[in-house]
């Protein structure tokens, strides 16, 4: 068995991807946020306050017959960009891509941060991380892909993100056809929930790679490409009219500059990030300063590859053999 489902951009900036999910019986179908960065399924539902809930597409588990609550579980999670929510837990059937799980945790928002209630593109977030990352008390529950893995055709799922197209998430197996390049892998190392892995070097505007590591993780829930200050001062000192932005909390340059790719090793193959990519939007509607794809990652304490650098290539998150595999697009 396999699934096939399609991802969109949420806007201009390509700041999140929403891709519909089916929960419940009948079908209740939300807008969600697949995050390789977590390991929890939540949603804004009938629980979450009405002030809270306004504009976003919400999950009743009163209205679907195959709901039940897991009783005494509850939930609390905070992200990298310090968002927030919390609440408690049912189970249902959640359908992804044609693909059902019949006894999904669906983790049910009672609580949810500003950013999120602001966010009324989507309804919450679909972790698929690796299962230790969940966040749901006293007994962690299974993401939804940790839960289909045993019944797909491949233990693996590929992520196919796109600048302002149509991309794909597909579940248990590999469509080659979507990648240029040669698929190279290499470990992956889930023991944080993330799926961390490590570039073996990277290059600014086609240059030979060099061979300073880089340890990180693939995280399609984080927009930006986020690397140690050193990296972002050489790719920027190629930028004549970069600079950082306070307001901002980034490097912004005219909108006008062409900026030169990005490159990193990984599984013996190189990905490039074209000059393109790492534009990522104006500051402000009809602003001639650009904000950067490429921001520093000095503040997190991690290195996240994320929507940026998804984009350049189609990434096979292989369960089933703890391996990361990166094409070129
Ligand atoms: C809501 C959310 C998800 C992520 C990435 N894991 N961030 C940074 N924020």
């Amino acid at each position: 068995q396999t699934g096939s489902a399609n991802t969109n951009p949420s806007d201009s900036a390509d700041d999140e991807y929403i891709t519909s999910v089916s929960i419940g019986t009948p079908a209740q179908v939300l807008p969600l946020d697949f995050d390789t960065g977590s390991s929890d399924l939540w949603v804004f539902s009938s629980e979450t306050p009405k002030s809270s809930a306004s504009g976003h597409v919400t999950y009743s588990p009163s209205k679907s017959s195959t709901a039940k609550k897991l009783s005494g579980s509850t939930w609390s999670i905070e992200y990298g960009d310090k968002s927030s929510s919390s609440g408690d837990v049912y189970t249902d059937v959640v359908t992804i891509g044609g693909f059902s799980v019949k006894t999904q945790a669906v983790e049910s928002a009672t609580k949810v941060s500003t950013q999120f209630v602001q966010d009324t593109v989507i309804s919450g977030l679909v972790g698929l991380g690796f299962d230790i990352g969940n966040q749901v008390s006293p007994r962690p529950q299974k993401t939804w892909f940790s839960n289909a893995a045993s019944s797909l055709a491949e233990p693996l799922f590929t992520a196919d993100l796109r600048h302002q197209e149509t991309g794909s998430y597909n579940f248990g197996f590999i469509d080659t056809s979507l990648a240029k390049g040669t698929i190279g892998y290499t470990p992956a190392d889930g023991s944080e929930g993330y799926w961390g892995f490590t570039a073996t070097g990277y290059s600014v505007g086609g240059a030979q790679l060099n061979r300073n590591s880089i340890t990180g993780i693939a995280d399609t829930g984080t927009t930006l490409l986020l690397l140690p200050d050193n990296i972002v001062d050489a790719y920027y000192n190629n930028v004549e009219s970069a600079e950082y932005d306070d307001s901002q909390e980034g490097v912004v340059f005219d909108c006008s500059e062409d900026l030169p790719s990005f490159s990193f090793g990984v599984g013996g193959q190189t990905i490039t990030i074209s000059g393109d990519l790492l534009n990522l939007t104006p500051i402000e509607e009809g602003s001639s300063t650009c904000f950067g794809g490429l921001q520093s990652s000095a503040d997190i304490g991690i290195n996240i590859f994320g929507d940026v650098a998804l984009k350049a290539a189609l990434v096979v998150f292989d369960l089933g053999n703890e391996r990361l595999g990166w094409a070129q697009k």
